[in-house]
């Protein structure tokens, strides 16, 4: 089935339109520095070269507006499937996209500041624009919907988990899923029978434990700020400090909030960039700050590591890197997992250094398997709609109201 993945963030759209069965790419890109004075498009044509268009873009209908321009046989996209990055305690799973959904996900806006406020903008700009064909959300939070109370309950009072769903959700789901998927392959194992831990390192972070094929817990929670320091968000943070900036340093609830989303994580302890290539080069540099950033960063994600060994409840399967760093990163897998052959990990440098695309870079014996794996969460969620419209739970009558409205 030929559908189009639309991954809207707050100031960017993601896309790529698929065939979902053999991942074929017929278009992908990004619009990027929405709402900016300067805007740009970047659009690739199969496995060509990207053409880049430069000029301002208002908003998100107008970025769609300008992808749509461009793109050629638009009566081939049989669906198009939404990045949702929380669906709340609504969906656990993808769902077909009507006026009920929507309102439903528009809910959930509170849940997730940075991230849901831009998908619904997305979904509504495409709704318009590709009126006859059926859209659907796939959420960051599904894969989650496995995890135990004892792992997504905060200790606060009982009342603001069952009365405001304050709880762990959970994120990067498709992109943990999909890692997971691609892991049992390698291993030539059914997904049901493996377990293990998966490190999404990108700008945005996230570890998560997995046992047969399932999430069981993850470092984001409520929302999209704790866990691992990330490129500009904090991570992990005594509340105490939250409460001394509100009380005594007279930050507003605004400010706070762009402190912890967009000042804080690599960027605010480096003073430098949230960028972890030019963490990594001024670190060389003798760049002190730099350098604890990464420090910090490391080590955070080797902590998570041992929480999720004490989840596991016995040898993992594999343990996986993926997305930006993760991916591009042999320093960091290197420092991740330096030391930490007693627990399992024992990285084979070399391969570890030359590595591209999905790769075994434990040594032959490595207890455990460590697992470079490109991410993808566009073919992720182009595969959950496929999967959502050959189900025989669809009726007729719910794909009807999107070529009425
Ligand atoms: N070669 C590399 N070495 C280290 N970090 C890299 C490299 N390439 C990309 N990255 C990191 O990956 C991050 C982006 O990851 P990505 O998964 O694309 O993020 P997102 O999808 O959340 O925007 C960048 O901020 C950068 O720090
Ligand atoms: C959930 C989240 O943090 O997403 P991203 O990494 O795309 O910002
Ligand atoms: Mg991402």
């Amino acid at each position: 089935m030929q559908i189009l993945v639309i991954n809207s963030g707050s100031s960017s759209i993601k896309f790529q339109w698929l065939e979902s069965l053999t991942g074929e790419v017929f278009y992908s890109g990004l619009v990027e520095r929405i709402g900016m004075a300067s805007g740009r498009l970047s659009l690739r044509k199969g496995g060509g070269k990207s053409k880049k268009t430069e000029k301002p873009i208002a908003n998100h209908k107008e970025g769609l507006t300008m992808i749509f321009s461009q793109l050629q046989n638009m009566n081939k996209i049989e669906a198009v499937g939404h990045r949702v990055v929380n669906g709340g305690e609504y969906f656990s799973a993808p769902c077909l996209i009507d006026e009920q959904a929507l309102k439903k996900i528009r809910k959930c806006i509170p849940l997730a500041p940075l991230h849901n406020p831009a998908n619904c903008q997305g979904i509504e700009a495409a709704l318009s624009l590709l009126p006859h064909v059926p859209h659907i959300a796939v959420f960051d939070t599904s894969f989650h919907r496995t995890i135990k109370e004892k792992n997504y309950l905060y200790a606060i009072p009982y009342d603001y988990y069952s009365r405001d769903g304050i709880r762990k959700y959970g994120f990067h789901g498709s992109s943990h899923k999909y890692v997971t998927i691609r892991a049992a392959e390698m291993l030539n194992k059914d997904v049901k029978d493996i377990s293990g831990i998966s490190c999404h390192l990108g700008n945005g972070v996230s570890l998560t434990a997995i046992r047969h094929g399932c999430s069981i817990d993850t470092s984001m929670g409520y929302g999209t700020i704790s866990g691992v320091p990330m490129g500009t968000r904090s991570g992990d943070l005594d509340p105490a400090v939250i409460l001394n900036l509100l009380q005594e340093k007279e930050v507003s609830p605004d400010q706070l909030s762009d402190l912890l989303y967009r000042e804080s994580g690599l960027k605010g302890l480096s003073g430098l960039s949230p960028d972890m290539r030019d963490l990594l080069k001024a670190e060389s540099e003798g760049h002190e700050r730099a350098a604890a950033a990464v420090e910090i960063f490391v080590n955070s994600i080797r902590k998570y590591i041992g929480a999720y060994l004490t989840q596991l409840g016995g040898k993992p399967d594999f343990l996986i890197f993926t997305a930006g760093i993760g991916e591009n990163s042999a320093e960091i897998r290197s420092r991740v997992l330096k030391g930490m052959g007693y627990l399992g990990f024992r990285l084979d440098e070399e391969k570890n250094a030359e590595a591209t695309g999905e790769s075994l870079i434990s040594r032959k014996d490595s207890p455990v398997p460590v697992l470079l794996i490109p991410t993808n969460e566009e073919w992720m969620i182009a595969s959950e709609a496929e999967e959502l419209l050959t189900s025989e739970y669809i009726s007729e009558s719910s794909l009807t109201f999107l070529v009425d409205s």
